[in-house]
């Protein structure tokens, strides 16, 4: 593992261990001709810094508080559907890779392990429970208060995905799924059925309403977080819905393709959230330190990552994630330290180059 020095590292040695999975299209698509997937970093990478000189960082601080929970770095971990398609002890592995790193660790809706049994491995690590609201609210209901009484601290409400994205790689050949493969957390004999070549896509509803976080909310006392939020209308309405965070997403470019990337979302709509006193985090594309740096410039409380984890599973299960975070923070901390900056509250738009800063 030495020779993994960045994200990147990762995800090429994964994709050679991949080549031959059948999974592969699946962990890579975006949706139509890909091109938020391709936006999401291309446009960080077009972001500069402002480095300021002549101060002491000999001490500099990634710790942060997200929802009053204490983390080691604003990085968290995204949800991804069943990590036992790429490693065999899947989210069991994710969860002690992120304990290990003081990370946040999003369980998805789709997890191939327990949620209660990811608890009582970890039940010291900040676990969120993603939902997508099923056409059968009862199911979601019982899944939501499964997670409460188990410990999980938030409820990260998907809203980004009424139907499934054109994922073109999926629709020339559905993702399909080992024999033995099931998801634990729900009925056994809960419908299949595809939608645009996910399996199980059919459960979610494509009647998500504003009604629906109101009747979250008297199903759980966990503050709620808005993932897939991209206007500021949205975030007006959430807030009057009682969420508690906004979680800037494209789904990875998954699901919409020709919106705007993650970052250029941010710039644009953060200070709202920010003016509604609403927590805020972002996903889709960040790889680098200096990526983590930039939202945060922005107005991010932290940003999430998908796909590299998933990576770094493939690779080296629980050792892998650790290595990831390793990576990240390392990354993060010297990008801090080269522009001047101690303590990620000290992050902030002015050490940005003004080709953002104007936004
Ligand atoms: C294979 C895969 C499965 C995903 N499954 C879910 C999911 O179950 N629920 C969800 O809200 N988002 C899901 N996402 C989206 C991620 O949570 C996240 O928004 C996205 O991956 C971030 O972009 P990045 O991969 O560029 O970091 C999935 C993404 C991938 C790549
Ligand atoms: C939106 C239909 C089901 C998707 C399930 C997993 C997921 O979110 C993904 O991006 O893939």
């Amino acid at each position: 593992m030495n020779d993994l020095v960045c994200l990147d590292d990762i995800e090429k040695l994964a994709l050679i261990k991949l080549e031959n999975s059948r999974y592969k299209d699946y962990l890579i698509s975006g949706a139509e001709d890909e091109n938020v997937l391709e936006r999401n970093s291309k446009r960080l990478k077009e972001i500069y810094l402002s480095p300021r000189i002549c101060v002491d960082v000999s001490n500099v601080s990634l710790n942060t508080k997200l929802l009053g929970e204490k983390c080691s770095v604003p990085i968290g971990i995204a949800p991804s559907l069943a990590h036992k398609l790429v490693c065999k002890n899947g989210e069991l592995s994710t969860a002690n890779g992120a304990e290990q790193s003081d990370v946040i660790y999003t369980m998805s809706t789709f997890s191939s392990t327990r949620i209660e049994d990811v608890a009582a491995q970890n039940p010291k690590l900040i676990k969120w429970y993603q939902v997508y609201v099923f056409k059968n609210r009862e199911i979601t209901k019982q899944a939501i208060q499964r997670a409460e009484k188990a410990g999980y601290k938030a409820i990260v409400l998907t809203v980004d995905a009424a139907v499934a994205g054109l994922r073109r790689k999926l629709l020339k050949k559905p993702l399909s799924f080992q024999q033995d493969f099931s998801l634990p957390n729900f009925p056994k004999n809960l419908d299949k059925s595809p939608s645009s070549g996910l399996p199980f896509g059919s459960q979610i509803t494509s009647t998500l309403s504003w009604g629906d976080v109101d009747w979250l909310r008297t199903i759980t006392k966990l503050p709620i977080i808005m993932k897939g939020v991209a206007t500021v209308e949205d975030i007006i309405l959430s807030k009057r819905h009682g969420a508690s965070a906004i979680w800037i997403s494209n789904h990875g470019g998954r699901q919409l393709d020709d919106v705007p990337a993650s970052i250029d979302v941010l710039a644009k709509i953060g200070r709202t959230a920010k003016a509604l006193e609403l927590e805020l985090y972002v996903d889709g594309g960040f790889r680098k330190g200096s990526d983590v740096f930039k939202a945060i410039a922005l107005g991010a409380d932290a940003v999430f990552i998908g796909k590299p984890i998933l990576y770094a599973l493939t690779i080296g299960e629980e050792h892998c994630v650790k290595k990831l975070f390793d990576i990240m923070k390392t990354e993060l901390a010297t990008v801090m330290a080269l522009c001047g900056v101690r303590n990620v509250n000290e992050i902030s738009k002015k050490y940005l180059w003004e080709n953002i800063s104007r936004l």
